[in-house]
């Protein structure tokens, strides 16, 4: 069966978007993702996106790391499928329904509210979420945000130094997240802006984190670091992250689509 998709990304996070809410496709699987998502002998893509037909809401949105496991929340896809989609809409996802509005070249997405109860996470036992009395040297006593998506947040005197490629994957897989982690490394520049890298669960370092920005944002205002709305530098470019005092989040920023192509399902089944 040839299928065609969307190559798109959001600030450099890229995805390869499958519209299925139309005609159906042969079903998804942690390894055919994978293969569609390898960089050599795929497409390649941080993430597949699978958009389908949803009873609850305008359209179901899933989402595939590039390991294949199937995830709750991506903020940067959210904004790239409200472009494709071209106009509002309410959006089912494994992290609970988020409603996407396209808007001058990117676009502004709810992302509902964050989470912060040690088993919402989840972790593995019982400990204050704010200020995490763990360290994973020199990195220690994060914040810890459910965005739909586990995260979790240092803040550090300079994000560019941490050597996030070692220390990411020990973190992502330590035992105290039994669903793994996002691993956000922060460095507050000022109570507006907000420099960020992510090591992201089940794709590594990325240009850009949808999810870990808001992550990030709400746990700096937790901590009173910044203003409730702030700008998130991240190496693929900049996110803006409001809380709003109804406690939902509402992410703005750019999308893009780079091309379109077809590939044949049983080269990948
Ligand atoms: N790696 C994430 C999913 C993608 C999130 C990211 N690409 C975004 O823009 O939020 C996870 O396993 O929860």
């Amino acid at each position: 069966m040839r299928v065609p998709f969307i190559k798109m990304h959001g600030l450099g996070n890229d995805f390869v978007v499958l519209d299925a809410r139309g005609e159906g496709l042969p079903t998804m699987t942690p390894s055919i993702a994978a293969a569609l998502a390898d960089r050599r002998t795929g497409i390649g893509c941080d993430q597949v996106i699978l958009l389908e037909p949803s009873e609850t809401a305008d359209f179901r949105m899933r989402i595939f790391n590039s390991d294949g496991g199937e995830v709750e929340a991506c903020g940067n896809a959210s904004r790239a499928v409200a472009l494709l989609h071209g106009a509002e809409a309410s959006v089912e996802t494994a992290g609970g329904t988020i409603r996407v509005q396209p808007a001058n070249g990117g676009a502004s997405v709810d992302m509902g509210v964050p989470r912060f109860g040690w088993e919402e996470i989840p972790l593995a036992y019982a400990m204050d979420t704010l200020t995490m009395p763990v360290a994973w040297e020199p990195l220690k006593n994060p914040t810890a945000v459910n965005v739909g998506n586990p995260h979790v947040v240092f803040f550090v005197e300079n994000s560019d130094v941490v050597q996030l490629d070692r220390l990411g994957p020990e973190i992502e897989h330590d035992p105290l997240f039994p669903e793994r982690v996002n691993v956000n490394v922060a460095t507050v520049e000022s109570r507006r802006r907000i420099c960020l890298r992510v090591w992201e669960r089940g794709a590594g370092l990325t240009r850009a984190c949808g999810t870990g920005a808001c992550a990030t944002a709400v746990a700096a205002m937790r901590r009173g670091l910044v203003e409730r709305e702030v700008e998130v530098r991240l190496p693929g470019g900049t996110l803006t992250i409001a809380w709003a005092e109804d406690g939902r989040i509402t992410m703005t920023g750019p999308a893009a689509e780079a091309y379109r192509g077809s590939f044949e399902w049983d080269d990948f089944a």
